[in-house]
């Protein structure tokens, strides 16, 4: 069948319509370069009313009557000087062009790879938070990751460091198995190797992620601003405890950094006769930091108490502290730390029976059972190894007196372990260490095991020494960054580093100003420390 012609109207009508189309988008684009100007100072104009309208309503109604009377004296000053008018329509509309004029519009919400990355993630956590009985799924395969997935945050390399995730009311969150696969499957899928806190809202069914910034490592030893009987064990993050301390930062050469104090979090120890958690004990991996520790807490002691450090790894770790005042002994040998144990622990019954008989007679308790005695013991194992390998008993048994009375005798003992060796470390130890602290790169569970609770955050396999945990009691589970305190005799140490420790350090006893040959003899009542060494309590 032959084809019709269309219909003239029809053919000829349609490049008409385009002619008027064409031409209508050119006068619309000319108008609008046209009254550009105009639409931007009349934007700028209900800019400026809506401040002004603003700043009316926000005017008390007691500062109204004044503002009134100076902004009118103001436009009538205006009105009388000469080019007062024209000068001030030429400032508003400056004004107007200037806050009507058309900003960039500010991106927000995820880029291409960062949408793609939320994507991936929502399509990992299908399997976790959908059942195939659910009729309408938050979370299905080729769904939309928005309806789950919300205020995503990104680092400079793309990796997720914030979101927060609505999952089914169904999701058993009360099951620590079912949330440790959630947590595993974004901790893989954002970027491992970073610190993950997972805070899960069972109520509102929502689990935020966020990875927090790496506690600094510039706070090196240094007097802190603590009341005695306290100790900073380390800093950390701000907002977990409810006190700072002003501190100084150092560079990396050890040096005082220039911009003064600043305040940071610190993980407050505190000892004394109220104290719940009157013994510490610290574990770790070989060189992440247990020996540092020990002997930041011995400088913190030293202006308040003694220190008795008995070593039994025998790097000479302690050395520093040896022959100083305050320090009865650093003792590294098998038969030094018993002696020096077995001194410690008359030392508490004596301290023990004093205290106990002034407050029989009603009098105050005398002052030489006052001063604290700090027993610090770096790796006691070793010393149990030596001495079973001499069929001779424990030496940690030696520490069970100072463990189980110290804190009404005030003595205070640090146990320093490393994590292999821990169920090395005797019963006494164990039971009567209530605050905690755990060093180096830790799996979760070994975590767990020092601290009896699970560390807020994922750990990684690479820390800087002296990063970990602490726990005091029953409390949170902290993350701690100790100040760097390292041994001002290791050649490897800085010199700022090593002036800030050694500046810290009590005199040496022959440095001090020697006695007069025809002074009186000075009495040293029993149990006192002397230069010499422990002296041992009459009984
Ligand atoms: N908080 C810290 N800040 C900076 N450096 C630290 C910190 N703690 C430890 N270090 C450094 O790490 C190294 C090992 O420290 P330390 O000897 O205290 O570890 P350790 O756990 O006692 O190991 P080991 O038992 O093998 O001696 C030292 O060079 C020390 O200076």
């Amino acid at each position: 069948m032959a084809r019709r012609p269309l219909p003239r109207i029809l053919s000829s009508g349609t490049a008409q319509i385009a002619r008027s189309r064409e031409f209508a988008r050119t006068a619309a684009d000319g108008a609008a370069d046209v009254l550009h100007p105009l639409i931007t100072l009349s934007r700028g104009l209900r800019e400026l009313t809506g401040l002004a309208r603003r700043k009316w309503a926000g005017t008390p109604k007691e500062k109204r009557g004044p503002t009134l009377f100076f902004t009118g004296a103001g436009v009538l000053v205006v009105a009388f000087i000469p080019y007062g008018p024209l000068t001030a329509l030429i400032t508003v509309m400056a004004a107007a062009a200037w806050k009507g004029r058309a900003r960039p519009p500010v991106e927000t919400g995820p880029d291409e790879a960062g949408t793609a990355r939320l994507q991936a993630l929502y399509e990992a956590l299908v399997p976790y938070f959908s059942v195939p009985e659910d009729p309408a799924p938050l979370f299905c395969h080729g769904g939309q990751w928005q309806t789950a997935l919300h205020d995503p945050a990104f680092d400079t390399a793309g990796r997720p460091t914030a979101l927060r995730i609505t999952y089914p009311a169904y999701f058993t969150d009360g099951e620590p198995a079912a949330r440790a696969r959630v947590e595993q499957v974004l901790h893989t899928k954002s970027g491992r190797g970073r610190e993950y806190r997972f805070v899960w809202d069972e109520e509102g069914n929502e689990l935020s992620m966020t990875v927090p910034p790496a506690l600094p490592t510039t706070v090196a030893a240094q007097r802190f601003v603590t009341a005695p009987g306290e100790t900073v064990l380390g800093f950390t993050d701000a907002g977990a405890v409810p006190r700072t301390l002003p501190v100084l930062d150092t560079d990396p050469a050890g040096n005082p950094a220039a911009d003064g104090p600043r305040d940071a979090a610190p993980v407050i120890w505190r000892t004394g006769p109220r104290s719940a958690e009157p013994h510490l004990l610290v574990v770790g991996e070989p060189g992440s930091g247990t020996s540092t520790l020990l002997r930041s807490i011995a400088l913190q002691a030293l202006p308040h108490g003694d220190v008795l450090v008995v070593e039994g790894g025998g790097t000479g770790d302690h050395a520093c502290l040896a022959g100083r005042v305050g320090v009865p002994a650093v003792e590294s040998s098998l038969a030094g730390a018993v002696s020096a144990l077995e001194w410690a622990s008359q030392e508490t019954e004596r301290r023990l029976i004093a205290a106990n008989q002034a407050r029989q007679a009603g009098l105050p308790t005398p002052p030489d059972t006052r001063r604290p005695l700090w027993i610090l013991v770096d790796r006691p194992s070793a010393l149990s190894h030596l001495a079973a390998a001499d069929g001779r008993p424990d030496p940690q048994e030696l520490l069970r007196i100072p463990l189980r009375h110290g804190r009404a005798a005030g003595v205070v003992v640090v146990v320093a372990e490393q994590t292999d060796c821990l169920d090395e470390l005797g019963e006494a130890v164990r039971t009567h260490t209530r605050a905690r602290v755990a060093l180096g790169p830790l799996r979760a569970e070994q975590v767990e095991t020092v601290l009896g609770g699970p560390p807020p955050t994922t750990p990684v396999p690479h820390t800087p020494p002296g990063r970990g945990y602490a726990r005091l009691g029953t409390g949170p589970v902290l993350r701690l960054q100790v100040p760097a305190t390292p041994d001002p005799y290791d050649d490897a140490t800085g010199d700022g580093l090593r002036e800030a420790v050694l500046e810290l350090l009590p005199e040496r006893h022959d440095e001090l100003p020697q006695v007069p040959a025809a002074a009186e003899p000075v009495e040293i009542p029993a149990g006192q420390p002397t230069a010499a060494g422990p002296v041992p309590a009459e009984s």
